[in-house]
């Protein structure tokens, strides 16, 4: 059978786990992003970069439906996961967020123990198994277990904020998501510990797909395998809309942009 491929997508590309389709992203009338067209490949890290208001967290927060927790905010067109379109009335938005998992700028664990931090998600997701062996599986894939191990029991805030991040990142492979979205995961961090989580990253990708927002363009380049950049532009009401300028791999995008805005950008000459 024929995998199914855009005319953008190239032969020796993986098959792509999303895809959005013409797509404009509101809140309430205000048109935010408009016209996005862009696959994103399984088992791959795809980087969103772009000047700040060009949209980046609103398409990100789309494809685990976070945005429907927003009042008004609505998009029209289609993204599909696995070929299925995740606004159709079929999709729970719980399992999808459950299959999409999400990490954010600031590290947000729980205030409670390490060792809940893990299994409190992993319960309500109805996990079965051996808990003991779950949250050390988890805190492994995040490259923490050997810095938590002999404090399971203390709090989650106790740790540092790298640290934290990490176990954000253990919250939310232990309930075995296939793609995690970061939104700046790194912002906030010091850089020993933004090396840390991107040396994590380049791990998670064999078995992860991986969407990041980032507004470092070192770290899009050394973590990415695919870039987006986005832009905003002034609409005839004088507000700014978003759209995706060009999306290619990082290192053309970063070595040999087709698109004025994407080299003065990446150049950084505005943004
Ligand atoms: N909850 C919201 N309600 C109304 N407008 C919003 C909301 N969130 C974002 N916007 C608007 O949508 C546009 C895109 O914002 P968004 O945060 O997606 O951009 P971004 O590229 O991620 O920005 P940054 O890099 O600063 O985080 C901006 O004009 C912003 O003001």
């Amino acid at each position: 059978m024929q995998s199914e491929q855009s005319p953008t997508t190239t032969a020796t590309e993986q098959k792509s786990i999303f895809r959005v389709e013409n797509t404009d992203y509101y809140y309430g009338s205000f048109k935010a992003v408009r016209g996005v067209n862009l696959e994103i490949p399984v088992n791959k890290i795809t980087a969103f970069i772009g000047p700040s208001g060009c949209g980046k967290s609103t398409v990100l927060r789309c494809f685990n439906r976070l945005n429907d927790l927003i009042a008004g905010a609505h998009i029209d067109g289609r993204i599909t996961f696995h070929g299925q379109d995740i606004y159709s009335k079929a999709v729970d938005p719980t399992e999808l967020r459950r299959r999409v998992g999400m990490v954010f700028q600031k590290p947000n664990p729980f205030p409670k123990s390490i060792y809940d931090n893990i299994a409190f998600g992993a319960r309500i997701n109805g996990y079965q198994g051996d808990m003991d062996e779950l949250v050390e599986r988890s805190l492994r894939g995040a490259a923490l277990w050997d810095e938590v191990k002999d404090k399971l029991k203390e709090s989650g805030l106790s740790i540092s904020g790298g640290q934290q991040q990490r176990l954000c990142i253990a919250r939310a492979i232990a309930i075995a998501p296939e793609v995690i979205l970061m939104d700046e995961p790194c912002s906030a961090l010091d850089p020993i510990s933004t090396l840390k989580i991107e040396e994590l990253m380049h791990q998670l990708k064999e078995n992860y797909t991986i969407i990041i927002v980032t507004h470092n363009m070192q770290q899009a380049t050394r973590v990415s395998d695919r870039t987006a950049f986005y832009n905003a532009e002034a609409t005839d009401s004088g507000s700014k809309v978003g759209y995706l300028v060009e999306y290619d791999v990082t290192e053309n995008i970063f070595k040999n942009p087709q698109n004025e805005a994407t080299r003065d950008y990446v150049s950084g000459r505005f943004g």
